[in-house]
């Protein structure tokens, strides 16, 4: 089964209890109300339910400039964050970045079409293990990255500091 998950990255079952990101729609990857976003629009793919694919096509310009030509590489461990952390909605699961990898094995090119795939790859309790690549149309991996996500609950959000913005 696919869909297209645009903003959200909180799980189904808080459908109807929208939390801090679904409020204000202002994530760097994805938030619609971000005028300097991404706007990264993604499709889910729970064909396989356990193993959430999450895709997007995306082109960047000059603003996401790094070596001349090229992407900046804080944003290709972005946009390869973002890639993983819309895994957790469909798996169901309020969670944040806690570590991440980046191999950049090629560099991104500005002003061509990109893909950005995402997939889970396995859970140990509250630790979520997704993998993400940046490829081209042709698809050759110029980026590639691995993460733990960690599940949140009200506790870890309490301990963490992590605060709702005012209404
Ligand atoms: C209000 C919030 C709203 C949130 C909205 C969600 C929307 C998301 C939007 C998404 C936007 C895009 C995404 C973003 O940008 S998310 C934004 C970037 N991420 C953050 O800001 C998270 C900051 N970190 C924290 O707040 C805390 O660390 C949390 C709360 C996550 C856990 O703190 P806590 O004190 O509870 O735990 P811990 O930190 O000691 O350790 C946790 C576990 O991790 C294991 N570990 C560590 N390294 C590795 C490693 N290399 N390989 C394998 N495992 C590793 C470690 O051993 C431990 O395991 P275990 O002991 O459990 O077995």
């Amino acid at each position: 089964m696919s869909s297209q998950d645009t903003v959200r990255h909180t799980p189904l079952s808080m459908d109807g209890n929208p939390t801090i990101d679904e409020r204000a729609s202002h994530c760097f990857g994805c938030g619609p109300a971000n005028p300097q976003g991404l706007h990264l629009v993604f499709s889910t793919d729970t064909t396989v339910p356990e193993h959430p694919a999450a895709t997007a096509h995306l082109q960047l310009d000059r603003l996401h400039e790094g070596p001349p030509g090229y992407v900046h590489g804080g944003i290709v461990a972005t946009l390869l964050d973002e890639a993983m952390s819309k895994l957790n909605r469909p798996l169901d699961v309020l969670a944040v970045t806690r570590h991440m990898e980046v191999d950049y094995l090629r560099p991104v090119p500005l002003f061509q079409p990109l893909v950005l795939i995402s997939r889970h790859s396995h859970r140990d309790g509250r630790k979520l293990f997704h993998q993400a690549e940046i490829q081209t149309t042709g698809g050759a991996v110029l980026a590639r990255g691995k993460a733990v996500f960690i599940r949140l609950d009200k506790a870890i959000l309490a301990r963490a500091g992590f605060t709702q913005p005012d209404d």
